[in-house]
């Protein structure tokens, strides 16, 4: 699914009109139904008092829609028109006329004495800015924003909240509306994705309207939203006559001082991922306990050796638990002399890049690293705001031509041109051991000859749903990365179930 900036949705918009023959008013009126359903979902029509603010272009116009449709419902509302400007929109005088036919009363808030008091309202519908604004809120509206943010009242943003730009971080003097619901349209957009602003948009609904998906699919973009329609055909099915051979050999390279766990979860996420034959090297003291979690697995005692005399693995994944020591910069060089086709470097892979930059420019091509946010502050340095981040990232991608997964909450997957982010995933993850397991499941699907970016966008999909999956016998607080991989069957099934 692609994530597209203000531009480029009002030219989907001005085809969709084109193409559907549709007014302004009509799509506005089909955007307002849909959210006004959702809407429905979450107040109480008898008891809830709703406060409607209105911008004066056309996502004010979607709340004077939504004003309207609840009004025709019962419920109680006051309806605020937040008049930044004196010019509107045709679609939006039409949604004033029918509330003035309805004799709904509209009041004015044009400065900060015309803030009215929120402690009636019950349920506040943020529809001041959508994704049009593109400079400051005049300062009335950044204190109504305040007073809004500080009300107990559920508020529900309508497709972007109010204060949020769609490309460029907010100032730290600067407001947006911190809403309990965000209903946007059709599309995700970028900062609700992004940790700065995402943080304060828990909780966002795409809802269709109906745009051309003729046209989006025209429309080019460097960033992308992983959805369950976009990795289902990335999966290919096993063919019956396949044997271990077809689906590669991973070695698994790291579980060193004490760490030991962290490797092994790897080779039993890579086991459950589809690999033919998976070997794991390990420190010697932790050979039992592998033996004893991941009877499938092969052990490999001599690193180097098994480098040097194997040059057919079809995957490589190193830094799991490796530690910092000589051995462990030893054996980084091996791998690095060994130049599989296939590398992915995770943990303490990615800690001694940082240390010894000048191993960058031997990592072979489309190498796959997955820092977590202090890991790739060590590998790309300290960045102004997460816009500057992605650039960072696009940057480092580039130069070395290897492709990041930055991860977190929409972990984001970067190869140099573009960005995915993930949809799948729950706060249970944010524990030691799930990077373990996500670079198990890369590493086995890399393996296994999918495309790099394809295995890391399956990947990091199929982790997230795993870990989606688990919290029907988990709760985010109690789950731990043993559970995410005794998920991921069930993870494989859901999108095995979409093949053709
Ligand atoms: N397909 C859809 O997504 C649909 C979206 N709809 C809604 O329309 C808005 C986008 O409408 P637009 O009029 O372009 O933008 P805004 O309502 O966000 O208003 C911005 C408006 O104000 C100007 N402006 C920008 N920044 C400032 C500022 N700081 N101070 C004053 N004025 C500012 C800017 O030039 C614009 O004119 C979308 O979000 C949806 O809610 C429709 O319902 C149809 C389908
Ligand atoms: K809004």
């Amino acid at each position: 699914m692609k994530i597209l900036n203000a531009k480029e949705l009002a030219e989907v918009d001005a085809f969709t009109m084109n193409s559907q023959s549709l007014s302004d008013w009509e799509l506005m009126e089909r955007a307002s139904s849909r959210a006004f359903l959702e809407i429905l979902k979450k107040i109480n029509p008898e008891k809830d008092f709703v406060y409607i603010f209105c911008g004066t272009s056309n996502n004010g116009g979607d709340g004077l829609a939504l004003a309207r449709m609840l009004n025709q419902k019962q419920v109680k509302i006051r309806v605020f028109e937040v008049a930044y400007s004196s010019s509107t929109s045709k679609a939006y005088q039409k949604n004033i006329k029918f509330l003035k036919e309805n004799r709904i009363q509209i009041n004015t808030v044009q400065n900060q004495n015309e803030i009215p008091d929120l402690n009636p309202a019950t349920c506040i519908i943020d529809a001041i800015f959508g994704v049009g604004l593109n400079r400051r809120m005049p300062g009335f509206i950044q204190e109504l924003v305040k007073k809004i943010n500080l009300t107990e009242a559920f508020k529900i943003s309508i497709d972007v909240p109010s204060g949020m730009y769609l490309e460029q971080s907010i100032e730290t003097d600067e407001e947006f509306v911190i809403s309990d619901l965000c209903l946007t349209f059709q599309l995700p957009k970028l900062p609700f994705l992004l940790p700065e602003t995402g943080h304060y948009v828990e909780n966002f609904k795409l809802i269709d309207i109906g745009l051309s998906e003729e046209k989006i699919k025209q429309t080019k973009t460097p960033y992308n939203y992983i959805t369950t329609s976009d990795v289902s055909s990335i999966l290919k099915k096993r063919a019956k006559f396949s044997h271990k051979g077809s689906f590669g050999n991973a070695l698994l390279i790291g579980g060193y001082e004490g760490m030991w766990g962290s490797v092994i979860m790897t080779t039993q996420a890579c086991l459950r991922s589809g690999a033919g034959k998976v070997y794991t090297h390990l420190d010697k003291t932790g050979r039992l306990v592998l033996a004893q979690h991941a009877l499938e697995s092969i052990y490999i005692q001599n690193c180097p050796k098994a480098l040097k005399s194997n040059p057919n693995w079809n995957a490589i994944g190193v830094g799991m638990g490796l530690g910092l020591s000589n051995n462990a910069v030893q054996l980084m060089e091996e791998v690095l002399a060994h130049q599989p086709k296939r590398l992915l470097l995770d943990a303490d892979a990615i800690n001694l890049l940082s240390k010894q930059k000048n191993w960058l420019k031997l990592l072979p091509k489309n190498s796959v690293l997955t820092p977590h946010i202090g890991e790739l502050k060590r590998l790309v340095g300290e960045w102004d705001n997460d816009f500057d981040k992605l650039n960072k990232a696009k940057q480092f991608c580039k130069t070395y031509q290897v492709v990041l997964i930055i991860k977190g909450a929409h972990t984001c997957i970067c190869d140099g041109t573009n960005f995915y982010f993930n949809s799948s995933g729950n706060p249970g993850l944010a524990k030691a051991g799930s990077g373990d397991v996500l670079a198990g499941v890369i590493t086995a699907l890399l393996a296994q000859n999918y495309k790099v970016l394809e295995a890391c966008q399956l990947g990091v999909y199929l982790h997230g749903v795993a870990a989606d999956l688990a919290l029907e016998s988990f709760s985010e607080h109690s789950l731990i990365a043993t559970d995410v991989i005794s998920y991921l069957g069930k993870a494989f099934q859901l999108l095995e179930s979409k093949i053709d």
